[in-house]
């Protein structure tokens, strides 16, 4: 028992030989957990701002419906560079009586026997029901510098090579609905319609803070026996930034009770998304989820997850200071926090976006060589070769999947689920391997 007049380490030792030797939190299932945290979603609505159409960068969620404020085309153009013709005339002779060109309409009337000139994307002129293009024409007759009289070769049809007005966009038609996300098309046909301001939902802020008394900043020229350097904090941060959020970064705090309470109402100023690393298991040390519950006065959602890597995985909501905030309190090994932020902390910043989809694109994927199942389903990081395997793509392990090795997330490109180690279906046996060759769900987590 603590008694006063103990040294620090005094104090330590009886905190350890108190410390519950049993984890209180129950393991929750993968799909309560996801559950869980699309209920804490709804929570952290976006928020939308009117933003100016020539600063909108790729990535951005529109806020708003856009509809068409004109006809495209406006009014009929030539689809090819040819002549304006009478269909009814047929083939033959044509008087060439002017041009039309991008940019540069004709005011003239056809009659019957004459042409126009017309360029691609080329007004056509009244009096024409059709485009001949250049290539089904001959030019009888010209005075060095213009073309006077051509031949048709092929009889043209009405409407051929005509784009009608409104034939690609009708005026008030929907061109874009709220929760998309802007790419360059979006970019280019916001500008197509001379539209100059749209609502769009504001980023997300996360602060990002690492725990730990072993570690010191990557930039420390000597690193300490038994101290590692933080690399969970720039990786997350890079990790949010790379998925279009703003991510902050809240540095590092010691394993200290005081130090976690300060260092994440500090952080809940900033951002009402906080991720912390490490500090969420059995250790002595780990001192997250009693800082969470008992001093910050949250409410644990849940403080373990059936999964691997991430058993540990914490999240706990609530407010500081008259502040709603989440905090995802994941676990310190590097590929556990990185693998919980994609599934946990990604789809709810997602949703404070305004992003439709939540989650990360499935798809399905041939496994390369067998895998042994774990006892908890676990989420494998591999490679993906899309030429080989015919039908599927084929998924390549990133090597030892060990929750501390940081070379597995190396160029990962989807995370495999696997299921746990257990009886099929049907009772009649425990499947303790995936085949090569097997099929299985996959999360992209990288480009393909
Ligand atoms: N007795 C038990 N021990 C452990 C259990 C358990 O159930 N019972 N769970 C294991 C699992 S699973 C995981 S995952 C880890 C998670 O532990 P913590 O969240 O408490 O993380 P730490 O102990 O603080 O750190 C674990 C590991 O990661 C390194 N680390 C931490 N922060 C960083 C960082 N910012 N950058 C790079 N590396 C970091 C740390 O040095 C440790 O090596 O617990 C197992 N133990
Ligand atoms: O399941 Mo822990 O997350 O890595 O090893």
């Amino acid at each position: 028992m603590a008694v006063e007049g103990q040294t620090k380490e005094q104090k330590e030792r009886s905190a350890v030989v108190k410390r519950a030797r049993q984890s209180q939190w129950p393991a929750i299932p993968m799909d309560e957990a996801l559950k869980a945290i699309e209920t804490l979603a709804r929570k952290f609505q976006p928020e939308s701002k009117c933003f100016p159409v020539a600063a909108l960068q790729p990535g951005r969620v529109l806020a708003e419906q856009i509809f068409a404020p004109e006809d495209v085309p406006r009014t009929r153009t030539s689809i090819k560079d040819g002549y304006a013709v009478i269909a009814s005339d047929g083939a033959g002779k044509r008087e060439v009586i002017g041009f039309s060109t991008a940019g540069g309409p004709s005011n003239q009337t056809l009659k019957p026997g004459q042409c126009i000139r017309v360029s691609t994307g080329g007004v056509i002129p009244a009096g024409a029901d059709a485009v001949v293009q250049v290539e089904d024409t001959e030019l009888l007759k010209d005075d060095g510098e213009n073309e006077l009289v051509i031949k048709i070769l092929k009889a043209p049809s009405v409407s051929q090579d005509i784009r009608e007005k409104g034939s690609d966009v009708k005026l008030g038609s929907l061109l874009l609905d709220v929760g998309c996300e802007m790419g360059s098309a979006e970019i280019g046909l916001l500008n197509a319609f001379g539209i100059q301001h749209v609502e769009i939902y504001r980023k997300p802020r996360v602060c990002v803070l690492s725990t730990g008394n072993e570690l010191v900043e990557p930039y420390m020229p000597q690193v300490p026996l038994g101290h590692i350097r933080d690399s969970n904090r720039s990786q997350l941060l890079a990790l949010f930034r790379g998925q279009n959020f703003k991510a902050i970064d809240a540095g590092i705090a010691l394993d200290k009770v005081e130090t976690l309470e300060y260092a994440i109402s500090v952080a809940s100023q900033f951002a009402s998304v906080i991720v912390t690393s490490g500090g969420v298991s059995m250790g002595e040390k780990d001192h997250l989820k009693e800082v969470l519950q008992d001093r910050l006065n949250l409410k644990i959602q849940f403080g373990r997850v059936w999964m691997k890597p991430g058993l540990p995985c914490t999240v706990a909501h609530g407010s500081i200071a008259d502040r709603e905030v989440v905090v995802f309190a994941l676990p310190g090994n590097p590929v556990s926090s990185w693998v919980c932020a994609h599934l946990f902390v990604s789809p709810l910043l997602r949703f404070s976006a305004g992003l439709s989809r939540l989650h990360a694109t499935k798809i399905r994927v041939k496994a390369a060589e067998e895998i042994k199942l774990s006892p908890r389903p676990e989420y494998c990081r591999a490679w993906i070769d899309m030429e080989k395997g015919g039908d599927l793509p084929v998924a390549t392990l990133t090597g030892n999947q060990i929750s501390s090795r940081l070379m597995s997330l190396v160029g990962a490109q989807v995370l495999l689920i696997l299921p746990q180690k257990g009886q099929i279906s049907d009772g009649s046996k425990i499947k303790e391997k995936i085949e090569a060759g097997e099929i299985l769900d996959a999360i992209v987590v990288g480009p393909i």
